[in-house]
């Protein structure tokens, strides 16, 4: 997985935040799309919306983006207020790039994005193509038929036809949706060159290592917020820290070894000859069963840190959520779920 690149124009943080939501609810009748979603996005920042399908996502977009009025609640959307007077100032310091592209087929790259450009009164319109085109590396393909590139080419002309207006936040729904890897990536490079020209990114995805490898921070949603952060910090939060042991022949009695370690909180079996242990300082914990084991003769293989992706937390609050709509539970503190989760990891030993 791939560092994210540093920032050298816009640091995110700073200033007035690009998006703040507060409370903000639409229903659509008695349909609940999204309900009191609090958050900000920072300016600069790259953040993940990330939930399951019906979760509320693009319709969260489409509010923000000005397309729908929300129900209740407020937001402030680049630096304007959230409301119908504010809204065509907002459209013109926003983009938003939505699934499925939406070009003219037979018309050339450069036909779309002058149409485009004459659209929004854009100034300077050539300047802008000629920049946006290069932004998304397709300035030698600009005279092809949009009928005749490939997903991910019209992927990135739709991605160029989104910068034309230099937004301050760019909303980008599933931009990867139906693209192969490499297309894939290329749009993910894409996102990077973003991050580092400062734009406010917003992006909706179900893959979640692309919402890990991009985004400074992710949010976990569906219909209410159900967790937001550092993917890294939200795994510290969700899970405890787990060591992976491996020894060259199973140890007879496991419980024996693991058990009396005042650093290890629990373990399970992994696999013939391993074990996951639960631990609360690594640095005490290490060295502590690392003396154990070879106290009971075995031969230590590796000890390593085993890490939670932001997949396992997501999956873990989904999960939830689920549980929660079987149980009848979904008015139940959040809060309560999470240390559910958590407890679900304690001492437990062999089943
Ligand atoms: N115009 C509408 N009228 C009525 N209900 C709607 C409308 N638009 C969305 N909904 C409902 O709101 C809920 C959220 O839909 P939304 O499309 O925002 O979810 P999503 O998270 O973007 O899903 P997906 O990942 O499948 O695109 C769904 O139950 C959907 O049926």
């Amino acid at each position: 997985m791939g560092r994210r690149p540093d920032r050298p124009r816009v640091m995110a943080g700073s200033g007035a935040p690009a998006l703040s939501v507060e409370h903000l609810s639409k229903h659509f009748g008695r349909r609940v799309a999204f309900d009191d979603v609090s958050f900000e996005v920072q300016r600069g920042e790259v953040f993940g919306f990330l939930g399951p399908n019906g979760a509320g996502k693009t319709t969260t977009v489409r509010t923000l983006c000005t397309l729908l009025a929300p129900t209740s609640g407020s937001a402030t959307v680049a630096g304007l207020a959230l409301v119908p007077a504010n809204g065509e100032r907002i459209r013109r310091r926003i983009a938003i790039m939505p699934e499925s592209p939406g070009l003219y087929l037979r018309l050339s790259v450069l036909e779309n994005l002058r149409c485009f450009a004459d659209l929004y009164e854009v100034p300077s319109p050539a300047a802008r193509i000629d920049h946006a085109l290069r932004a998304v590396n397709l300035a030698d393909r600009a005279r092809d038929v949009c009928g005749s590139l490939s997903k991910g080419m019209r992927q990135r002309v739709a991605l160029a036809r989104a910068l034309l207006t230099e937004p301050q936040v760019l909303f980008l729904d599933e931009p990867t949706s139906g693209l192969d890897p490499a297309a894939a990536r290329e749009v993910h490079e894409l996102i990077d060159e973003l991050r580092r020209r400062g734009v406010t990114v917003f992006l909706t995805t179900h893959r979640l290592a692309e919402a890990e490898r991009l985004c400074d921070r992710v949010a976990i949603f569906n219909t209410t917020m159900r967790v937001v952060g550092r993917p890294g910090d939200l795994r510290d939060r969700l899970f405890r820290r787990e060591y992976a042991v491996r020894t060259a022949a199973p140890l007879p009695e496991p419980g024996r070894v693991f058990d009396g370690l005042p650093a290890v909180e629990g373990w399970r079996p992994d696999g013939v000859a391993g074990y996951v242990l639960a631990v609360s300082e690594p640095a005490v914990a290490v060295p502590e069963v690392t003396r154990a084991l070879v106290a009971v003769g075995a031969d230590v293989l590796s000890i390593a840190e085993s890490r939670h992706s932001l997949e396992d937390v997501y999956w873990a609050l989904i999960d939830q959520d689920k549980l929660a709509d079987q149980s009848e539970l979904a008015g139940r503190d959040k809060l309560t779920g999470q240390s559910k989760l958590i407890g679900q990891n304690k001492r437990s030993g062999p089943e």
